[in-house]
């Protein structure tokens, strides 16, 4: 079980050394580290209060770190605020307020790809601008699964495919390292299927950072997960090594072995609906 960091940072899409935030007297993030291998889907896991969301967050660069750093592709990221980070190709998916409600699927992906280029909300365009990031979110579009509904609100779309437009305004931005912080929150078996299949897909084309509570989900797609607790990495592996290891067990269910499964045998919950609770380790 690899706590240490043993690519070099060049060697690994995402690299991070000595992460630190404390809130008060409380550590959020205790001297993170981590090696993301590129092509990679790596999931970040652990009970509620863990640190997952501060973490992403001090990734994206949304929250300042107290110290630590992070490399992608082996170049500084730490210094660089929350935008230079997306330029740079570390963007994170699923902050639903950039979705505009107003707007159409194809009309969101149209800003978020124009802002890619640069061209702001409609200062200096052309046409043939306007036609390129017209037929770039097109594609993006398709790439998400939402061209038949391109010209609905997107104060129309179901939860589900208002999740995948999310995915598709972080792919408009051309990351190379997409972080995702729940994307099968609120969704059921059907719609979750769809989540897994499309951050199958990405994989050929970009690394995955995924925090995510739905454990099924997680070990259909995680090349590699790490397990936070209390704000601290307690393990990292993959998925046979996390669920046979017994540390992981107990510390992550706040139980031992023998008395989970008693619990989990006369337990029934759908796919999504898991907590901190009933996330298991199987
Ligand atoms: N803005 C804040 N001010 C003070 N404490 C905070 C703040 N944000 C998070 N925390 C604390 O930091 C710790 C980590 O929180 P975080 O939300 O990152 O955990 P998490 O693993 O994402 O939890 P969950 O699974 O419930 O989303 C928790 O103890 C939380 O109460």
């Amino acid at each position: 079980m690899a706590h240490e960091i043993s690519l070099p940072a060049s060697a690994s899409a995402l690299t991070v050394k000595g992460l630190k935030k404390s809130y008060g007297g409380l550590y959020a993030t205790r001297d993170v580290q981590l090696a993301i291998q590129a092509g990679h889907v790596h999931a970040i896991i652990g009970p509620n209060g863990a640190g997952k969301t501060t973490l992403l967050s001090l990734l994206s660069g949304a929250l300042a770190a107290d110290a630590g750093e992070i490399f992608l592709f082996g170049e500084a990221m730490h210094e660089r605020a929350e935008q230079a980070r997306v330029s740079a190709g570390l963007t994170r998916s699923f902050q639903i307020t950039s979705v505009f409600d107003e707007l159409s699927v194809l009309q969101n992906l149209q800003v978020a790809v124009q802002r890619q280029q640069h061209a702001g909300f409609g200062f200096f365009r052309s046409s043939a601008r306007d036609q390129a990031a017209k037929d770039a979110a097109l594609a993006v579009a398709r790439r998400v699964g939402l061209e038949k509904s391109a010209h609905q609100l997107s104060s129309q779309l179901s939860h589900g495919a208002r999740r995948r437009l999310d995915v598709g305004l972080a792919i408009a931005c051309k990351p190379r390292v997409l972080l995702m912080d729940e994307p099968m929150a609120g969704m059921g078996h059907e719609e979750s299927g769809e989540m897994i299949e499309l951050i199958q897909s990405l994989k050929k084309e970009l690394t995955v950072v995924l925090v995510e509570h739905d454990m099924d989900a997680v070990f259909a797609l995680a090349d590699r997960i790490t397990v936070l607790v209390q704000g601290a990495v307690l393990a990292t592996g993959s998925v046979d090594e996390i669920r046979a290891n017994a540390e992981v067990r107990l510390a992550y269910l706040g139980e031992d072995e023998s008395e989970h499964e008693s619990r989990h045998e006369g337990r029934h919950e759908s796919a999504g609906s898991k907590t901190a609770h009933s996330e298991e380790v199987p």
